[in-house]
């Protein structure tokens, strides 16, 4: 049997809501309110458990340590302890505190691109974590999870890339821009990329307002680093003017999983043309759910989220069943359109409602969570670290995120130097729960 496995980022002690994504409406919006690490670690976790007891495959990925001071070492700060270090940041540079404190690496969405050894020349599964180079405070992620990737993923089954060159030209955000495809897991799948804009042919569209965070070349890189057939594999260009509406990855505005794509009219710039590149690419296999604008505008799919759900096949289940986060409630033309859908598209007669809240103020909805692995029953079962949500599992990550996390965190509280050695002590501790190794810096030295 072969499954994709849902990889969720567990949210770090240090999550707060710092303004810091340009062209993200949610983290501008909410810039400077207080926070609650304690409770999105909860609601992440709740969501993981229902996943868990559908039936799903679910994981979890720890998260990075924060704030990240071999950042700023490498800036040039130079105290004798990491404290000392942040005395001098919060003394000369303190703009750059929040940027090195966010936990934005939760939304492992944008950790990396996988595809799976069924698509790939060589037969291994190959990560490649994304440089997220668009935003500083993501561009530091990059070595941290490619630690956590290799220390989970071992052995000759898996194949491992450096993360592409920084800087705008290869800017790549990881499997929020990226699809696959397929008729059942262990198959070959097709692979879609959605970018926002060419970097190196200028005349190429692109957004006015916002920066398009994924190029095509950077696209296409990855495909031929994957090794990954050009028959199997769709390009397409997000519609500049979403990225401009603020959907700043294309998982804010279409999903997709086995044969199905479900998507805003607005989404790509060319609909129809990527739909029939997906249906030749697919042999005809491949269904498609368009939502028209008069029915759910893009004002609206933005500001609930409802493309940024998870779409899964449930065992022992027909059908396709929908996760969406709680704001889809409250926004009437998204929850009419879902109270409708089952009757209307059978193909997904399920949809769940989860209060992701924490995470969604600063725009990270369910399918931003979570990074989807392809993998054998085998696979599973020679995975050394711990990190497959058993009930046990998530009662001890429950059980932790009590003892470690605060309950509220203001932007002033990032100053806080306390706030370094519990975050290290809490992370220490997750990686004897995980039995995953020294995978931070502050466990080198
Ligand atoms: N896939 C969802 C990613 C959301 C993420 N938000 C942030 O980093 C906001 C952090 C803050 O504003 O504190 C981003 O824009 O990359």
């Amino acid at each position: 049997m072969t499954f994709e496995v849902n990889f969720d980022g567990l949210i770090g002690p240090t999550h707060n809501h710092g303004g810091l994504s340009f062209g993200n409406v949610a983290s501008n919006k909410h810039a400077a309110l207080t926070s609650s690490p304690k409770k999105a670690a909860l609601q992440g976790l709740e969501k993981m458990k229902a996943l868990a007891d559908m039936g799903m495959k679910q994981a979890v990925l720890p998260p990075h340590e924060r704030p990240y001071i071999p950042t700023l070492r490498e800036l040039g700060f130079q105290g004798e302890t990491d404290s000392d270090v942040l005395k001098e940041v919060v003394a000369s540079a303190p703009y750059l505190l929040k940027q090195v404190s966010s936990a934005s690496n939760m939304w492992v969405a944008n950790a990396a691109t996988v595809s799976p050894f069924s698509d790939t020349q060589n037969g291994k599964t190959h990560f490649t974590p994304a440089n997220l180079s668009s935003m500083f405070h993501r561009s530091i992620e990059a070595k941290t999870t490619s630690n956590i990737l290799k220390a989970i993923f071992q052995g000759d089954d898996y194949s491992h890339h450096e993360p592409l060159p920084a800087g705008e030209y290869f800017s790549d955000e990881g499997a929020a821009n990226h699809t696959r495809f397929c008729q059942e897991y262990g198959q070959e799948g097709v692979e879609f990329f959605v970018y926002g804009a060419s970097r190196f042919n200028p005349n190429t569209p692109k957004p006015a307002v916002f920066p398009a965070r994924q190029t095509l070349e950077a696209s296409q890189a990855i495909a031929r680093k994957h090794g990954l057939s050009s028959n199997k594999t769709v390009f397409a260009q997000q519609n500049p003017i979403v990225i401009d509406a603020g959907v700043f990855h294309n998982d804010v505005i279409a999903v997709g999983t086995r044969d199905l794509l479900f998507y805003h009219e607005l989404a790509f710039l060319d609909s129809e043309q990527v739909i029939s590149q997906l249906e030749e690419s697919m042999d005809g296999h491949f269904q498609s759910i368009k939502v028209a604008d008069s029915e759910v505008p893009l004002k609206d799919a933005v500001s609930s989220y409802l493309f940024n759900s998870q779409l899964l096949t449930v065992p022992e289940q027909t059908g396709y069943t929908l996760i969406v986060p709680g704001e889809c409630m409250k926004v009437e033309s998204v929850k009419t359109y879902l109270d409708s859908l089952p009757e209307r598209h059978q193909q997904i007669n399920q949809v769940h409602y989860f209060n992701l809240e924490q995470s969604m103020r600063n725009g990270g909805g369910p399918a931003c969570l979570r990074l989807r692995v392809v993998m054998s029953q085998q696979q599973i079962e020679q995975t050394k670290a711990n990190v497959f949500l058993t009930d046990s599992l998530y009662q001890e990550l429950k059980d932790w995120v009590n003892r470690h996390y605060r309950d509220e965190l203001t932007p002033d509280d990032l100053y806080d130097p306390a706030l370094l050695a519990e975050s290290r002590a809490a992370l220490d501790e997750l990686t004897q729960i995980l039995n995953i190794g020294p995978i931070y810096d502050f466990q080198k030295n």
